[in-house]
C-alpha cells in the first residue's frame, strides 16, 4: 500500500466471551493488510500536537489516537463489521509538514483501494493531512467534487507564517486554487467570540458557508438539517472533520480550547447521521482530543460514540 512507517495500534478491553453476541470493537478490529477486499473501514492515527503547539494552544493531542482506541475498544457492536487498524503516523517536534504528507500518502492508498478511512487525531492540523490524501486520490483526479464539512467552533482559516492547527482550511483553499478548483467548505458550530472579524471576512471571501453555535440548538434542528442537505447536494465525496471543541466544554473538556457554549451532542450526532447515510462520505477525521485534560475520559468517550455512530451507520460511497 505505502512505504510510510506506521506504529501499530493496540486493542484490548472487556471480553464477555466469543461470538457475535459478545462483539466489541477490540475483538472486531484486525491489523490492516494490503490485500483485504475493498469496502472495509480502516483506522489511521495521527500522533501530532505540533500544530497546536505552533498555534499557542495546549499540547497533548499527540496522545489522542491511543485514547480514542481505548475508548472505542469496549464499545459493543450490534452487528459484525469489517474493521482494520493501519496504525499511527507519528509527527516529531518541528516536522508537521512531512507528517501531513505521510498521512496523505497513507490515506490516498487506502481510498484508492476502496476503503472508508477514519483518521484519529491529533490536533486539527490532521485535517490538512487527511485532505492531502483525499485530494490525491484517483476519485478526485477523475473529477469527483470534493466537499469539506467541518464541525468546529473555529474557521481555522488563519493566514499564519507556518502551518498549524488554525490554518488547515486556508491551506486546502490555496491547494484547491492551485489545482484550478475552488474549495467547497462548510462549517457548523462557529462561536462568534472565538473568531475575529478578519476570519469572518476571509470565510466570506472564500465562499465558506457556516452556522453559528447558537444557530445549532436542538430546537433549530430543521435549519441545521437544511444546511447539511444543501451542502450534500453540491458534492460527490465528503471529508467530514470533527473538531471536538464544537461540543460544549462540559461534555468535551479534553481539548485545547473548550467551548463556553458549544453544539449539543444530539445535534452533532444528527449531522453525522445525515452525512454517513448520504452515500458520499469518503473520509472522517476527529481532532483535538487532549487526554491530559480529560477527566473521566469524558471527551474521548463522546468522540468514540460519534465515531462508532458514523462507522456503523455509513452507507457505502
Ligand atoms: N484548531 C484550533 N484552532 C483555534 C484555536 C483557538 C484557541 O486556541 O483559542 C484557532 O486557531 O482559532
Ligand atoms: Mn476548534
Ligand atoms: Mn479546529
Amino acid at each position: 500500500m505505502t512505504r510510510v512507517d506506521l506504529i501499530p495500534g493496540t486493542w484490548s478491553g472487556r471480553d464477555d466471551g466469543p461470538g457475535p453476541e459478545h462483539l466489541r470493537w477490540h475483538s472486531a478490529v484486525s491489523a490492516f493488510e494490503p490485500d483485504i477486499a475493498p469496502g472495509a473501514t480502516v483506522l489511521v492515527g495521527f500522533r501530532s500536537d505540533e500544530g497546536v503547539r505552533r498555534n499557542k494552544g495546549r499540547p497533548g493531542a499527540a496522545r489522542g489516537p491511543t485514547a480514542l482506541r481505548h475508548a472505542l475498544a469496549s464499545m459493543a457492536l450490534a452487528d459484525p463489521i469489517r474493521l482494520f487498524d493501519a496504525g499511527d503516523v507519528a509527527v516529531a517536534v518541528g516536522h508537521l509538514e512531512s507528517g501531513q504528507r505521510r498521512l496523505g500518502e497513507v490515506v490516498a492508498g487506502l481510498l484508492d483501494a476502496g476503503h472508508f478511512v477514519t483518521v484519529l487525531g491529533g490536533g486539527h492540523e490532521v485535517a490538512y493531512g487527511s485532505y492531502l490524501g483525499l485530494s490525491g486520490s484517483t476519485a478526485i483526479a477523475s473529477g469527483a467534487r470534493l466537499g469539506v464539512l467541518n464541525l468546529d467552533a473555529h474557521f481555522d482559516l488563519r493566514n499564519d507564517a507556518v502551518p498549524n492547527s488554525g490554518t488547515p482550511f486556508l491551506q486546502m483553499a490555496e491547494a484547491e486554487a492551485a489545482a484550478g478548483r475552488s474549495l467547497n467548505y462548510a462549517v457548523l458550530g462557529i462561536a462568534q467570540p472565538s473568531n475575529t472579524p478578519a476570519l469572518f471576512a476571509r470565510a466570506a471571501s472564500l465562499g465558506v458557508r457556516h452556522l453559528l453555535d447558537d444557530e445549532c440548538s436542538a430546537a433549530n434542528l430543521p435549519a441545521v438539517e437544511s444546511f447539511v442537505d444543501e451542502f450534500l447536494r453540491t458534492v460527490d465525496l465528503v471529508h467530514l472533520t470533527i473538531d471536538l471543541d464544537v461540543l460544549p466544554g462540559s461534555i468535551a473538556p479534553g481539548v485545547s480550547a473548550p467551548a463556553a457554549f458549544g453544539v449539543p451532542v444530539e445535534v452533532v450526532q444528527r449531522v453525522c447521521d445525515l452525512v454517513a447515510r448520504s452515500g458520499r462520505l469518503a473520509l472522517l477525521d476527529v481532532a483535538e482530543l487532549n487526554p491530559r485534560l480529560d477527566p473521566d475520559n469524558r471527551t474521548s468517550r463522546t468522540a468514540a460514540r460519534l465515531i462508532h455512530r458514523v462507522v456503523t451507520s455509513r452507507a457505502p460511497s
